[in-house]
């Protein structure tokens, strides 16, 4: 699928970097970067990775136009005519290895990892972590969500309230991959694939004399789906009432009432009247739907109080991630070539040590348990150490509190960069929006539910390999003092 030309979707200071690797000759030495975030969003126990799909169209399609080349022209005057040139044959030629999307993921492991000419990793930074933040920031709050509506029926109303629209498309993309049934919005479903539904508005209803008139025109047009909205003017009063009727003349024409919609009032104390009101009046199957300003939270004291909703309708607070609205993701060179050829590794020394970054070529491995199947930790080796992915012994401790360590031995390592572009090209096909879901489900059966628990969750460990932390401390010492 194309999504459009994004080439220029770069902050300025990656073409000037460019610019200048390439006014010195630099621009074909190797660079690795790695794409991570350092601190879990909402006080959740893990995110989910999203955005791979995205991600890897833009890098398949980056090319700059002619339009794109006079614009940079006309916006920097230094920039050397063959300088514009290497832009016009500008093609990524690298490798890019990321988690596939609806992975658990955690702070401070490598999510993306590209490898590249330093003239092309440098540019695409600033659109993978715009695509990747966004993206697992929403896919992380709809997996809260579903985490608390377990089996009953989610579906996304976001769209109206997001940052715009391509946020609206694919944070519903994401939404699904968390769990999500469906979405109301109709593009997303074209382009993603997403089953979509929808009730009716306020606005139906006002459009009419009268709320029985309403609902009944709108049964006589859609006489398979009908959700009735119920709170206009008085929901127990009117609403259900009038429904119910709507609900018998259905039932005389062999159809059924499929449900009731509610979004206002206290939507614990008004499910359980109207779940009785309905069942009284002989519609036990017609299902309660809630929707207004919900998120994990309230849903979760909704359940709490006994509510009797069997479907909810989640916009704003999902689609924006209202209580964190960014996911701090960052992308960090790790490791360049040398005049040699060889690899150095780099590292980037702050006095906050959450910040020094983990230096060299890294592989990501989630270390599960033979026995009870759950994970045990993840573990950030050295490219090219052998010890993890043949199954030896291996020594798990805690990066900030080293003296905290235990052995393994009998585990699987499953590795979590997969190759996506070798050599520029598209290793093979990404998975489809299903199998994305159906892994996403049994990444979530992999770990404990300590992990897993909305509030206050278990620390998931994140370790470094000895190789790795030796690594570290050499060059924390050499460069940090
Ligand atoms: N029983 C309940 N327990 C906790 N939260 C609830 C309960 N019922 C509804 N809520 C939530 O409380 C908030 C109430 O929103 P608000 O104050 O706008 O009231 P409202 O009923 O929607 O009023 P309005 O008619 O103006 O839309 C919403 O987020 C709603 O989902
Ligand atoms: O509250 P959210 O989680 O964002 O869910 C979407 C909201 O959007 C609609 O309201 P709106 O007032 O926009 O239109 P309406 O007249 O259809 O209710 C809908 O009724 C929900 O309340
Ligand atoms: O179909 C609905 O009920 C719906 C869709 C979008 C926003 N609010 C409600």
């Amino acid at each position: 699928m194309s999504y459009g030309d994004y080439a220029l979707h770069t902050d300025k200071y990656q073409i000037n970097m460019m610019y200048a690797h390439w006014v010195q000759g630099t621009h074909n030495r190797m660079a690795v970067f790695e794409a991570y975030f350092r601190k879990l969003p909402f006080g959740n126990g893990f995110g989910v990775f999203a955005g791979l799909e995205r991600i890897a169209a833009y890098i398949r399609e980056l090319r700059f136009t002619e339009e794109d080349v006079a614009y940079l022209a006309e916006q920097e005057e230094n920039y050397r005519p063959e300088f514009l040139d290497a832009l016009r044959e500008f093609r990524f030629t690298g490798h890019l290895h990321a988690v596939p999307e609806g992975t658990l993921v955690f702070p401070n492991e490598p999510l993306i990892r590209v490898e590249a000419r330093i003239f092309e990793a440098q540019l695409v930074e600033t659109a993978i972590l715009n695509f990747m933040n966004y993206q697992t920031l929403i896919a992380t709050k709809a997996a809260r969500v579903k985490l608390v509506a377990g089996e009953d029926s989610l579906l996304e109303f976001g769209t109206r309230r997001a940052q715009e629209a391509d946020a609206a498309i694919w944070g519903a993309r994401a939404a699904y991959i968390a769990g999500f049934h469906g979405t109301s919005n109709l593009r997303a479903g074209k382009l993603f694939g997403i089953p979509t539904k929808g009730t009716h508005a306020h606005a139906w209803v006002q459009a009419h004399a009268e709320e029985e008139e309403a609902f009944l025109r709108y049964a006589e047009a859609l006489p398979d789906q009908v959700t009735l909205l119920v709170d206009t003017y008085d929901t127990l009063k009117s609403g259900v009432p009038n429904a119910i009727k709507v609900g018998r003349k259905l039932a005389a024409q062999g159809k059924k009432l499929s449900g009731i919609r509610l979004d206002s009032g206290d939507l614990a104390y008004l499910s359980q009247q109207a779940r009785r009101m309905l069942d009284e009046a002989g519609f036990p199957d017609t299902k309660i739907m809630a929707s207004n300003d919900l998120d994990e939270h309230v849903i979760f004291n909704l359940k709490a109080q006994g509510a009797r909703i069997d479907a909810w309708g989640v916009g704003t607070q999902l689609i924006t991630a209202a209580d964190q609205p960014s996911l701090g993701g960052v992308y960090k060179l790790t490791a360049r070539e040398k005049a040699d050829g060889s690899y150095e590794p780099v590292i980037k020394v702050s006095g906050n040590p959450e910040k020094v970054t983990t230096p060299g070529k890294k592989e990501l491995y989630r270390i599960v348990d033979r026995k009870t199947r759950k994970a045990e930790a993840d573990y950030i080796a050295l490219d090219g150490e052998e010890d993890v992915k043949q199954g030896a012994r291996i020594k798990l401790f805690d990066p900030i509190h080293p003296y905290l360590h235990k052995f393994v031995e009998d585990y699987e390592a499953m590795a979590l960069l997969q190759p996506v572009f070798r050599d520029g090209e598209l290793v093979s096909k990404l998975p489809s929006l299903e199998e994305i879901r159906l892994y996403h489900k049994q990444q979530l059966s992999l770990f404990w539910p300590e992990y897993l628990r909305k509030l206050n969750p278990a620390v998931y460990p994140v370790d470094l390999s000895i190789a790795a932390w030796d690594k570290k401390m050499e060059l924390l010492h050499r460069r940090g003092g």
